[in-house]
């Protein structure tokens, strides 16, 4: 049944332009429930027609080759609580932090083991069968576990070839018997793990902005946790559409954990730059809001995925790191330790109502919200 579905949507695709009916072919592809990975399986050598993205943003899908050394930076945590070694770990990710808004941080004390179980349960969870899959598939903002194609789908300008399961982790209780069965255990575990490295991170965070090491925590950075678990099936026209488009991520640090199969690009000196990950690392970068609150000292960069082009699937788990405990009332914006007459606020303060409607609102590839409270001279 799923590959009927498929059939009929790249039956579609090759309609003609005149008589492409894109929302209906959107909605006939979200009411069958089969993801990208549906499509992926069903063999077609075409991607549906809402799936292509203007050569616009396609022209420059090629990275700049780039060999570990110039890539992001990677950084050991192994001497973290070595009071001799420690300033220059702080040193290492305020640099990256403030040039790349990306490193990579290794030996920081999750066994290669777990990360490879996690990214087996995420693989595991989005090849299970259709009849069990499609009973997690939803289109809802947030709240509980949720599989979804494509967040925006109704609203971006083209459709990105991923499928997603979304978990809050924190501090919604988690009901665990609502997570798949396949992956509960891992899923479970992972969110104990990485709650230490980026409590391990923000902490670095923090003390390279001459913060106390426990001020992220006191402002309760570490305590919002999603856990979304994409997968980016084998795309037969990969030079047509996107992995995920350009964007930034929202919230204070995402901590992320890739397989082995390419795909991530950041944007670096006005340039794509493929991310190379190293086996047994994570990925951190700074989001929007640490870009704010840091007054502009850390960099929330811009990064995407190339579509699959290979046939072994692409699969990451992210940690987003966001905010939740505004207090009635509050308004957020630089921290006032980080400005000074030398130093004056470059982005003005906001609600909660603000933040988050922004981010409710936008599209992937919509203005950003840093751009919208900048202040402009
Ligand atoms: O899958 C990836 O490597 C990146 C995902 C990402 O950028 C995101 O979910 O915000
Ligand atoms: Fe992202």
């Amino acid at each position: 049944m799923a590959t009927a579905a498929a059939a009929s949507l790249v039956a579609d695709a090759s309609n003609g332009s005149t008589t492409y009916d894109r929302m209906k072919a959107i909605k006939e592809f979200d009411e069958a429930k089969i993801g990208v990975k549906g499509l992926s399986d069903s063999g077609a050598d075409t991607i549906p027609e809402f799936f292509r993205h203007p050569q616009s943003s396609l022209s420059d899908l090629k990275p700049v080759r780039t060999s570990v050394a110039k890539g992001i930076p990677v950084i050991d945590l192994s001497s973290l609580n070595d009071l001799a070694q420690r300033p220059k770990i702080v040193q290492q990710v305020k640099d990256a932090a403030k040039t790349w808004g990306f490193f990579q941080v290794v030996n920081h004390g999750v066994a290669t083991s777990v990360l490879d179980s996690t990214l087996e349960a995420v693989k595991n969870f989005h090849e299970l069968p259709h009849e069990v899959k499609s009973k997690y598939y939803k289109r809802e903002e947030f709240g509980g576990v949720m599989y979804t194609s494509n967040n925006d789908l109704y609203r971006s300008s083209a459709a990105c070839w991923h499928d997603s399961i979304q978990a809050w982790l924190s501090p919604m209780p988690l009901n665990e018997e609502d997570l798949p069965e396949v992956c509960r255990k891992e899923v479970v575990a992972w969110n104990g793990h990485v709650k230490g490295v980026g409590e391990a991170v923000m902490e670095l965070l923090s003390e390279g902005l001459g913060l106390d090491k426990g001020k992220f925590k006191e402002l309760s950075f570490p305590d919002v946790r999603v856990f979304v678990g994409h997968y980016y099936p084998y795309c037969p026209q990969s030079d047509l559409t996107m992995g995920i488009t350009s964007h930034t991520d929202p919230g204070v640090v995402t901590v992320l954990l890739p397989n082995e199969v390419k795909g991530l690009q950041v944007r670096h000196d006005g340039e794509w730059v493929e991310i190379e990950p190293v086996h047994g690392g994570l990925i951190v970068n700074v989001g929007d809001f640490l870009q704010i609150v840091s007054n502009g000292e850390y960099r929330s960069v811009e990064h995407r995925v190339i579509a699959n082009g290979s046939k072994e699937p692409r699969v990451s788990a992210v940690v987003f790191f966001n905010l939740y405990r505004w207090r009635e009332g509050d308004v957020y914006g630089p921290l006032p330790e980080l400005v000074s007459a030398d130093r004056p606020a470059i982005y003005r303060d906001f609600t909660k109502e603000e933040f988050n409607s922004n981010f409710y609102s936008k599209g992937l590839d919509s203005k950003s919200f840093v751009d919208k409270i900048k202040i402009v001279n």
